[in-house]
């Protein structure tokens, strides 16, 4: 079942088109990236699917209750991050802001004034608030701007926590490491249109990494077999486009030795190749 919907989306500005015929859809219980250049139309699709903007056609639908984390997070700079949580629990009639900061790994900062708290710490504590509802689906906006390796690994686990229970999240954002290790599937969209979609283990198997001492044998034995095989640097090859387990048996008859196969860099070559086509 899809949890959002958006189908032939448009929004206009003037004569500029920053959303232009979009169609896709998430399932429920997935965590889908939504990439692409600056400018792509990915916070104005989010906007729409708030309800913040309107579109000048087609449609964006969630199903059940939306809540998440766009640019702005309204709090106010005098209030202190627990008073803002507070607030949030009361306008959503659910929540208690103590076990909210200690869910976030917040508990140090409760006491801090919103003016004196780093903004990486603002963008955990807005993700915090919009937790508070206990939405369905989860809309954010570059969520791993501005974040220190263990607020990621934080907010990987949150994420993946509400996909498991059966919530869905979209975000966006140009961190591809991030989007790879946490997300199930990705949009990619370039000037307002969609240019890939898909779960993400099938997109990126389509560029394996190796890592070999014997990477020009190595080499030899994946064209032999008809595959598309390049040199990457020393000790590296790349193959494009091809089925993973047949790459395995190719290594394996090879006899080659095996140091690494990985999809390592495979989202952010595939971002690169599918944006600079379009
Ligand atoms: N309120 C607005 N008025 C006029 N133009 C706008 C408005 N909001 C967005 N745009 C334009 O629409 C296009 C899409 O913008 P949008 O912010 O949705 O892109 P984005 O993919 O989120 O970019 P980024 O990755 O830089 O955040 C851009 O050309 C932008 O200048």
């Amino acid at each position: 079942m899809d949890a959002l919907v958006v189908e032939d989306l448009s929004k206009r500005y003037g004569p500029t088109a920053a959303v232009d015929g979009l169609s896709f859809a998430v399932p429920k219980g997935s965590v889908c990236g939504f990439l692409g250049p600056n400018g792509a139309g990915k916070t104005t699709t989010l906007r729409i699917l708030f309800g913040l903007t309107r579109a000048t056609a087609g449609r964006a639908e969630a199903v059940g209750r939306v809540s998440g984390v766009l640019d702005r997070d309204g709090f106010h700079p005098a209030r202190t991050a627990r008073d803002e949580l507070a607030l949030a629990a009361r306008r959503n009639g659910k929540g208690d802001a103590d076990a909210a900061l200690a869910k976030a790994g917040l508990e140090a900062v409760a006491d801090r004034k919103i003016g004196a708290c780093s903004f990486g710490t603002r963008r955990r504590l807005a993700l915090a608030a919009a937790l508070l509802a206990e939405p369905e689906v989860l809309l954010l906006d570059e969520p791993a701007t501005g974040l220190d390796p263990h607020a990621l690994r934080a907010l990987r686990g949150q994420l993946r926590d509400h996909a498991e229970r059966g919530g869905t999240v979209l975000l966006s954002s140009h961190v591809l490491d991030e989007v790879a290790a946490t997300c199930d599937r990705v949009v990619v969209v370039a000037q307002g249109r969609r240019v890939a979609e898909g779960p993400l283990d099938a997109l990126l198997a389509q560029r394996i990494r190796l890592r070999s001492p014997d990477a020009h044998e190595l080499l030899g034995a994946l064209k032999q077999n008809g595959l598309d095989a390049t040199t990457d640097g020393p000790g590296t090859v790349i193959v494009s486009g091809a089925d993973p387990d047949q790459v395995g048996r190719v290594v394996r008859d090879s006899r080659a030795i095996l140091h690494e196969m990985s999809t390592q860099g495979a989202l952010e070559a595939l971002y690169v190749g599918i944006t600079e086509a379009s």
